[in-house]
């Protein structure tokens, strides 16, 4: 396993201890075994070394100390930063963003999440072309170049040079990936005409929302193979999935699972995930899993507001549902105001979480009564399909139903209400 410190700069700003513990999860989430962990406080980071002169040597020692081969900062930093930081330490050095792009790059299964990695990753490396990391794929593009321009001497043509070749990479990848979502597009958009409200499951990574989506889901007797994958670690979605949920009185909705958040998510990576998260932003009601037994759970709170906010999401009615009450010392299910205490692992918690839910998005429903001609019996079958029937009568006119009807439903037969 490869031996890192981990290191960051505590000022005002920010919750520096919850940040810190969060770096090591994500390194760990790595594979990274964490040897150390240095702080320093200063106002602001210095320009050239991050850290100031001291806790540089501070940091080289302690690599000697701990044979550590990298060492792992707790924020972005610049190209000089990481090049000096080399230099002084002997270590690799790899930022925060750094490192939560090769969490997603190994996550990553499908073809669209693989691309939109491949282009966060493009998008991190075109501001940073001096460093160690672009000069290997300067190796690797100088073939395709023509070694002339691996000389010294012609510095400025190969950055540009790299710089082209990295931009035209990523339009060729956007290029693929929209054909990959060509699908996903007309999907999502005949999901909106179906009028069906949309509901979609958000928060903090490992929160708990996929297996909230499953229990859900087998609450309302859905077939095994439209579970979706739930693992004990940081980002195991990091797909959107989309799935029907459908009630014994025929009230049913969609809910969609979305990829979690971490505090300081790099901006490059919420913006190649934006599509993924079209379905959140396309809902008429979000549930933020929130894991109740983290110590951190209210700053985990506060990163999934600022993520969500931070790509125009912040006007959707929401549901707080505090997940893993059974590990939480705590009594469940519990219903608050908008707020539900709850386990996902709880048939009877899922149940209650599932009438909040409907309570929210199931407005409008009324009972009436329409007598449907014989004629159109292919609206009687609608109505035992979209409508929680309460009696039918069979009259010489047609055929009379008392049922109760969403809005959508009582407008459209609304020529036959008696
Ligand atoms: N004890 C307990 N564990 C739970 C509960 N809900 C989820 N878990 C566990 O928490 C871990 C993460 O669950 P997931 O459903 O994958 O979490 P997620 O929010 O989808 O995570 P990402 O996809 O990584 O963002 C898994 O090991 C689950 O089994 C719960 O109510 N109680
Ligand atoms: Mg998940």
């Amino acid at each position: 396993m490869t031996a890192v410190i981990i290191g960051g700069i505590e000022n005002q700003t920010e919750n520096f201890t919850y940040t810190m513990e969060e770096l090591q999860a994500l390194a760990e989430a790595d594979n990274l075994e964490v040897v150390a962990s240095v702080h320093q406080k200063l106002e602001r980071p210095v320009a050239a070394t991050y850290f100031g002169a001291g806790k540089v040597t501070e940091i080289f020692q302690a690599g000697q100390v701990h044979a550590a081969d990298a060492l792992i900062v707790n924020d972005e930093l610049s190209p000089t930063q990481i090049r000096n930081l080399e230099q002084d330490t002997g270590l690799t050095v790899i930022d925060r963003t750094a490192l939560i792009l090769d969490i997603f790059a190994s996550r990553a299964r499908t073809k669209e999440a693989k691309l939109q990695v491949e282009i966060a990753k493009l998008q991190y490396q075109l501001p940073r072309l001096r460093t160690s990391a672009a000069e290997k794929l300067d190796q690797q593009t100088a073939g395709n170049a023509g070694g002339g321009f691996t000389n010294r001497g012609a510095g400025e043509t190969k950055l540009e040079l790299n710089r082209r070749v990295i931009e035209k990479q990523i339009s060729q990848l956007r290029k693929k990936l929209k054909d990959v979502q060509k699908d996903q597009v007309t999907q999502s958009k005949q999901r909106r005409a179906s009028g069906l409200p949309q509901v979609a499951l958000v928060g903090y990574t490992n929160a708990g929302k996929s297996t909230t989506m499953n229990g859900l889901l087998q609450l309302t007797g859905q077939e095994e193979d439209k579970q979706v994958f739930v693992k004990n670690m940081l980002f195991a979605t990091l797909d959107t999935s989309v799935r029907k949920v459908h009630f014994a009185d025929n009230k049913e909705f969609l809910l969609s699972d979305t990829v979690g958040f971490v505090s300081k998510l790099p901006h490059n990576l919420v913006a190649a995930f934006e599509s993924t998260l079209a379905e959140a932003r396309n809902a008429d009601l979000l549930v933020q899993v929130i894991d109740a037994s983290d110590p951190h759970a209210r700053e985990m709170i506060a990163t999934t507001e600022e993520t969500l906010a931070s790509i125009g999401i912040d006007d959707i009615p929401m549901i707080y549902a505090y997940n893993k009450a059974d590990l939480a010392n705590t009594r469940y299910p519990l219903v608050t105001g908008d707020a539900i205490t709850y386990s996902a692992r709880d048939s009877q918690s899922l149940q209650v979480l599932a009438d909040v839910i409907r309570q929210k998005i199931f407005t409008g429903y009324q009972t009436l009564t329409f007598l449907i001609p014989f004629a159109e019996g292919q609206l009687v079958q609608q109505l035992n399909e979209e409508a929680q029937i309460i009696k039918t009568d069979y009259l010489a006119t047609g055929t009379q139903i008392t049922a109760e009807v969403s809005p959508q439903l009582a407008a459209q037969l609304q020529d036959y209400v008696q």
